[in-house]
């Protein structure tokens, strides 16, 4: 057995009686330093071995596990990992009560060792709650708050008027066009109104390569590093210290997706070959390094935090779509109602199309882009429902048990906007799109992605039929789709057909991206 070998077995052999020690260690370390004892933590699954409930955490989609522990132990449930807490919250009304209502103490991140090893510091999603944190989170809201998001319509429309395009002359590649869609917007208003497709094809690929060497399975690499954070001080060489080498390799792949667009936009504005863009104009009023690192992390956090999850949602409209027929056809006949058959839909019919927001409604419940909100963490000790929630216990709120809740959502697996509508056919008081998350840690970019959607579902619907394909005798070909194991939730391949409305779908398309008539 080679020397780094035997060094990495003793290492494994020796951890997990660390972790029981450390938990053990931590468990009375909290009980001793509290006030408050005699109150229990939430309920939650035994510990299932001598590894604690790390040997119980869900091997997949741990979204269903933690909504089969809620109907067991109840909404609020406790994960104790080494006597690391993880609650999970099933019920909306708790997710709102602790991360919105007692916002002040629950608006911290998981401290993670891999966060900066790995160069993702840059990620405001990631930033511990902080002074920090807070400097870019305002940056953020004065660039992508609703009345600013307005000013990137024109690129919106543009892209989206580009998707028809693609979609009329390529229907079978919707998929790359849902993706090619939703990073065209985003990365012409990042960084140049008339990016060319291939620059932003480059900026795209570097984009998905960060994402795609950064993932790791947080229930296990991630759970241990932080209860032996003291690993990340280990040297690259040391044997068994595998994950520090390739942390070096995922930051290079960060730091190459965070400079490079960045590089573009400074020569561009030093030849003047630029056409405006958000960073340009960011760029111009900044004097100091601070500011202008501060620019680089909001563009390449828009683009870690936008690009996909938009794409997915695209994606399963066009599932929903061919699933659900009836659907379709009744906001096509509103669509044609309102707007009449002889243009494309823009922003300013959105308010007077009431059945189309409850479609926008309804996919955002029905195909949540994240089953988990991302983790929030608690700064105090606190007491909820009875329960004791130790400072430092991460909070998770279950989106999927939440838009899956039967009493609030009957039959829940049914697309069916008529939920979000009163028997007036007005929208109701339903309105908060869960898996945009809670509190002062709401996404920020949750206008710019519902225009986005919405423009992209009302134009389709207006100049295109989606439907199941048919197999030689005509016959519907069944969709049978998987979302996966992935936390930001896609439906894997799918097969759907897409054809022109009517006779001029094509003519209003052609017209709106001025591509000649054939
Ligand atoms: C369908 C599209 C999107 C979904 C479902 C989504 C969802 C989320 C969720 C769940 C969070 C964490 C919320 C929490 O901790 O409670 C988040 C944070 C964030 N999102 Fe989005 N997002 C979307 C689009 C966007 C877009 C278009 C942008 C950029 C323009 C963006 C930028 C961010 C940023 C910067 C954060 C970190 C906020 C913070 O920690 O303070 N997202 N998003």
């Amino acid at each position: 057995m080679a020397l780094s070998d035997l060094t990495i077995s003793l290492l494994l052999a020796v951890l997990p009686i660390c972790a029981i020690i450390f938990g053990l260690y931590s468990t009375l370390r909290q009980w001793h330093g509290s006030n408050n004892r005699d109150i229990p933590y939430p309920p939650g699954p035994p510990a299932g071995s001598f590894l604690g409930s790390a040997s119980i955490l869900p091997k997949s989609k741990p979204w269903l596990t933690y909504a089969e522990w809620g109907r067991t132990y109840g909404d609020i449930v406790d994960l104790n990992i080494y006597g690391q807490h993880t609650i999970v919250l099933n019920a909306v009304e708790d997710a709102v009560e602790l991360l919105e209502h007692r916002a002040a103490l629950y608006s911290d991140r998981p401290e993670d060792p891999l966060i900066k090893l790995t160069g993702w510091d840059f990620s405001i999603e990631l930033m511990p709650y902080g002074e920090h944190w807070r400097a870019h989170r305002k940056l953020f809201q004065h660039c992508f708050r609703s009345k600013a998001s307005a000013a990137y319509r024109a690129i919106q429309s543009a892209k989206v008027n580009d998707l028809l395009y693609s979609l009329l002359t390529r229907p079978g590649e919707f998929r790359a066009h849902c993706k090619q869609t939703a990073s065209a917007i985003m990365m012409a208003t990042l960084y140049d109104n008339d990016l060319k497709p291939e620059t932003t094809a480059y900026f795209t690929g570097l984009v998905d390569q960060g994402i795609e060497k950064a993932e790791i399975n947080p229930n296990t690499v991630v759970t241990f590093l932080k209860t032996f954070s003291i690993l990340r001080h280990l040297p690259t060489w040391f044997p068994g210290a595998g994950f520090k080498r390739s942390a070096t390799e995922v930051k290079r792949f960060a730091d190459q997706m965070r400079d490079a667009p960045i590089d573009y936009v400074g020569k561009g504005l030093i030849k003047g070959t630029l056409g405006p863009s958000l960073v340009s104009d960011l760029l111009e009023n900044c004097y100091v390094q601070k500011e202008f690192d501060m620019v680089k992390r909001l563009a390449t956090s828009s683009c870690v935090g936008g690009i996909d999850t938009v794409a997915s949602s695209l994606a399963s409209f066009f599932l929903s779509m061919a699933l659900f027929p009836a659907v379709q056809k009744q906001a096509q006949q509103e669509l044609d109602r309102v707007i009449g058959m002889d243009r494309l839909p823009n922003f300013d019919d959105r308010p007077a199309l009431p059945y189309l927001e409850a479609v926008y409604r309804e996919l955002m419940r029905w195909a949540p882009v994240f089953p988990l909100n991302t983790p929030h963490v608690s700064v105090e000790d606190d007491i909820y429902k009875g329960f004791f929630i130790p400072k430092g216990s991460s909070i998770v709120a279950n989106i999927w048990s939440m838009t899956r809740n039967e009493e609030r959502y009957p039959e829940p697996d049914v697309f069916n906007p008529d939920r979000f509508l009163n028997a007036q056919g007005e929208l109701n008081d339903d309105e908060k799109v869960l898996t945009f998350g809670f509190g002062r840690r709401i996404c920020p970019g949750r206008y710019m992605a519902s225009s986005t959607i919405w423009l992209a579902m009302a134009s389709v619907l207006a100049t295109f039929d989606i439907g199941k394909k048919t197999d030689e005798n005509g016959e519907e070909i069944p969709i049978d789709v998987d979302y996966g194991d992935v936390i930001n939730s896609r439906p894997g391949t799918f097969e759907c057909s897409i054809s022109p409305r009517r006779g001029n779908s094509g003519k209003l398309i052609r017209e709106a991206t001025h591509t000649p008539t054939s």
